[in-house]
């Protein structure tokens, strides 16, 4: 750094003051000394406060050493003469008005290193800019392009600074800018010796409020088409993402939701709780309702996959030429609208499960694929060449007879034997009325708590309406009656009447009898069995109780339970 003016000031009036004030701010000054023979002059005091050494006599100021030059603020001729004789000889001495003049050099000195330093800011930012920049005067004149500017247009800043922009570039931005003194945004245009396309803003350059010149910025549009292609792409593996996240739904169900004691119902509960524990592929037949999907949920909840995806795929609702690419997932450009490689739910459920619902509705063709899939875990994308390996464990269901669908052709047959490694069989619902209490039960506090009810049961006649249904919906429409009832009910008690409504009476026998609160001996007799037994208990000591209520043996009692199941 430059070595620091030193400067004494004789005279602290309204002259010397100023001078002391402006010397004061400019950096390369340093005021060492001040002198006036009023000791409480102004200036004297301002000095003291800044901690500059302050004297009364002309003689001690000159004697301080160092000095570069002395400021005469007095005006006075003798004290000039004193100040010559005394002063150090490498000393100058000037005069107030000669102050001004050297205050003003340095000013300008100091203005020129501040501009130096911002245009050495400003040359760094322009250079290291992707993009383009180029300014022009007034005039058209071109006084600067960047080294972006080049780079976009292939044109150097030789061939192009002192060119004026009116004739090289008449209908750009920039010349737009010039003529219109406006601001122009957004222009499309085409530049340079390579052609390149790029969209530009411009704007006037206004200094003191005068427009001087203007400014056009731009990029080629490769470059803003690059940066949207990446913001494609990683909206792209976003959305993948969060379809992948909302397809995959591991199953929160285990056989503890699955309700039912009867017999038959339970020997296919056992046969599901062994084959959850293996891998093998398991066929589940039986009516709509009967609780299909409710055990493919189970089975893989209670399974080593609980927590790998459960995905469904709902062979009849899928549109035959969407099953494939459903399945299997397609490649980007496979065809018309693949904008994008879509994962098929094969692949989302590998490591898990995939529950093939109403399987009897997919056609030969895709079963012949499944096959294959089936054998080998193994696939390739529609469109796509490459193959995919997955470990997926199939669960498939239907209400349709496969075999019999296989024999007339309509299904594979080799495909019906592979699916059917453990056929599960579930009962419908009129096979195991028995159960009907016990689901009313459950049904009947999940709907309290959906419905903020406080429903305590049906009456005995409402029971055995729906006993006496033969429930072609099996257990969903049973659901359905319950729910119905439930939102009707003003009471705790579920009637008869509520129910006969709900449920299609030509299905329902004897309901006239039932109405009048009349029921054959031998129905009357089951209803009296369960209450005696509902009351009782089921253990053996129950069943003695329930026996010595209904007034007959034990043995009667086994007997007539036998029959009932
Ligand atoms: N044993 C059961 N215990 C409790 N709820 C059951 C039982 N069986 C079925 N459900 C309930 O009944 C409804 C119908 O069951 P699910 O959808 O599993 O039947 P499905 O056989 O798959 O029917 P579809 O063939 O029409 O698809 C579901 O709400 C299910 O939770």
């Amino acid at each position: 750094m430059a070595r620091k003016m030193k400067v004494g000031i004789v005279g602290m009036g309204q002259g010397g003051t100023s001078i002391y004030k402006t010397l004061r701010s400019i950096e390369h000054v340093e005021i060492v000394v001040v002198c006036d023979c009023i000791e409480s002059a102004k200036g004297m005091q301002f000095a003291q406060l800044d901690g500059v050494q302050t004297c009364v006599s002309v003689h001690d100021l000159a004697k301080v050493p160092g000095l570069d030059v002395i400021i005469e603020a007095t005006g006075l001729d003798s004290i000039r003469e004193q100040l010559e004789h005394n002063k150090e000889k490498s000393t100058a001495v000037i005069e107030a008005q000669g102050a001004d003049l050297m205050m003003c050099i340095i000013e300008e000195k100091e203005k020129l290193a501040d501009i130096k330093r911002v245009k050495g800011e400003l040359d760094a930012i322009l250079n290291s800019v992707q993009e383009a920049i180029e300014v022009a005067s007034i005039d058209g004149m071109i006084k600067y392009v960047n080294p972006s500017f080049s780079r976009v247009t292939s044109i150097n800043a030789g061939q192009r600074i002192g060119r004026n922009i009116f004739e090289v570039s008449p209908n750009g931005a920039l010349a737009r800018s010039l003529r219109t003194h406006e601001a122009v945004f957004a222009h499309r245009a085409v530049v340079g010796g390579a052609d390149v396309e790029v969209i530009a803003n411009a704007s006037p350059i206004v200094v003191d409020g005068k427009m001087e010149g203007a400014v056009v910025v731009f990029q080629p549009l490769t470059d803003i088409y690059k940066l949207m292609e990446q913001l494609k792409a990683s909206n792209q593996v976003i959305s993948d993402l969060q379809t992948r996240i909302n397809q995959i739904s591991t199953s929160s169900y285990t056989f503890d939701d699955i309700i039912g004691s009867h017999p038959e119902f339970e020997s296919a509960l056992d046969l599901a709780r062994k084959a959850a524990r293996s891998n093998s592929t398991i066929l589940i037949t039986g009516e709509s309702g009967t609780g299909k999907e409710l055990f493919a949920h189970a089975i893989h909840g209670s399974s080593l996959r609980r927590d790998k995806p459960f995905i469904k795929v709902n062979c009849a609702a899928i549109p035959e030429t969407l099953l494939e690419s459903e399945f299997f997932g397609y490649e980007k450009g496979a065809f018309t609208g693949a904008v994008k490689t879509k994962l098929g739910k094969m692949e989302l459920a590998n490591g898990g499960t995939i529950f093939l619902d109403e399987i009897g509705d997919m056609n030969l063709y895709l079963q012949a694929k499944l096959l294959r899939v089936l054998q080998e875990m193994e696939f390739e994308r529609v469109g796509g060449s490459q193959t995919i390996n997955v470990d997926v464990r199939v669960i498939a269901a239907t209400n349709r007879n496969l075999l019999e669908m296989a024999q007339k052709g309509d299904f594979r047959d080799d495909l019906f034997y592979r699916l059917n490694v453990v056929e599960l069989r579930l009962p419908s619902l009129r096979n195991h009325k028995d159960d009907i209490p016990a689901y009313v039960h459950s049904l009947i506090a999940k709907f309290n708590r959906k419905f903020g009810k406080h429903v305590k049961g049906l009456t005995a006649q409402a029971e055995e309406i729906l006993m006496q249904y033969d429930w072609p919906g099996n257990i969903r429409e049973l659901q359905n009656v319950v729910e119905r009832a439930m939102v009707t009910v003003d009471e705790e008690i579920i009637t008869h009447k509520q129910i006969l409504n709900l449920v299609d009476s030509s299905r329902t026998q004897h309901q006239e009898q039932i109405i009048e609160g009349i029921m054959p001996i031998e129905q009357m007799e089951k209803k009296m069995i369960r209450l005696a037994l509902e009351s009782y208990g089921d253990s053996v000591e129950g069943k003695k109780q329930a026996a010595k209520a209904l007034k007959i043996s034990l043995a009667t009692l086994y007997n007539k339970l036998k029959v009932m199941s």
